[in-house]
């Protein structure tokens, strides 16, 4: 399995690779391509024999791609565009070429939204990054909190002349920071898949399939937003019986 690794997949470079790749290997090799954030990037990775395609450019927790280059677009407005055209592409062709949605997961929540949107799958690097299994180092921060780094694949502190090896940076499109320690991957992967399985249940369906179909998306208001939190000061003594 490979899986092109770009910030701007729709290039003619992606495309020869994915075309060199399929040419080459056949179906022996599985190869992904993106990120795209339109339609026309979709099936332009798509038709050159692409077996998934990643999408979101700039929504991640660490990205300044838009803030740096003005490239990239909101996830849900990918996510709205692509899967229709990757529904309309397997109409045509007979080839259903799954989608990723790559970046932006802040609350648990957001992986249900983004499934509900009609991801097949999901891309995680700020959730990841919280965990043991992460490698990078365990830190205190100024208020004695445990924090993991994390930075960006765009940022100065990933570039190294071993995988680029063109000179001098000239600007980042990636931050170098930290988030906090979260624990064991395993322990809270499995509070994770419980509230999307709950989710999934609520709107009635049992496969991401069915999910696809019945999970009815709704805008809400600045108001909304407010009210989605607690408005109350949290009571974290333990509990009096
Ligand atoms: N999703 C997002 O919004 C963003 C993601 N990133 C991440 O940062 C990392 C680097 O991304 P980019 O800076 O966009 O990398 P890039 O697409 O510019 O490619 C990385 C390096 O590979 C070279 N390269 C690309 N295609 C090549 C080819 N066909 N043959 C030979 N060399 C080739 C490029 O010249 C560059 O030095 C990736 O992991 C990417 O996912 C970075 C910025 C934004
Ligand atoms: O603008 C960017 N500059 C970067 O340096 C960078 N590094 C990673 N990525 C992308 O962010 C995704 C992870 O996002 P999360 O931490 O929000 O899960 C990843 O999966 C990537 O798509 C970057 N985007």
């Amino acid at each position: 399995m490979l899986c092109l690794d770009s910030s701007d997949g729709f290039s003619v470079w992606q495309h020869r690779v994915v075309e060199f790749v399929r040419e080459r290997y056949g179906d022996s090799v599985r190869i992904g391509a993106g990120n795209v954030v339109d339609a026309r990037g979709f099936n332009y990775l798509a038709e050159a024999g692409a077996d998934f395609v990643k999408v979101g450019i700039g929504g991640g927790s660490i990205c300044i791609t838009r803030d740096q280059k003005g490239i990239g677009r909101g996830q849900a407005t990918a996510l709205a565009e692509i899967v229709p055209a990757r529904d309309a592409y397997a109409e045509k062709t007979g080839m259903y070429v799954p989608v990723c949605s790559d970046g932006g997961i802040i609350h648990d929540s957001h992986m249900a939204i983004a499934l509900a949107f009609g991801a097949d799958f999901l891309m995680l690097g700020r959730y990841f990054a919280r965990f043991d299994e992460s490698p990078a180092p365990k830190v205190r921060g100024t208020g004695g909190q445990v924090l993991k780094e994390y930075w960006g694949e765009g940022s100065s502190r990933a570039r190294n002349a071993a995988r680029y090896g063109q000179g001098d940076m000239v600007f980042e499109e990636g931050v170098d920071g930290y988030v906090n320690y979260a624990g064991a991957l395993a322990d809270n992967v499995k509070v994770t898949l419980a509230k999307i399985r709950s989710t999934m249940i609520s709107c009635g369906s049992t496969t991401l399939r069915q999910f696809h179909e019945t999970a009815i998306l709704e805008p809400v208001s600045q108001q909304t937003f407010v009210q989605n939190s607690e408005e109350v000061d949290r009571n974290d003594r333990p509990t009096v019986v």
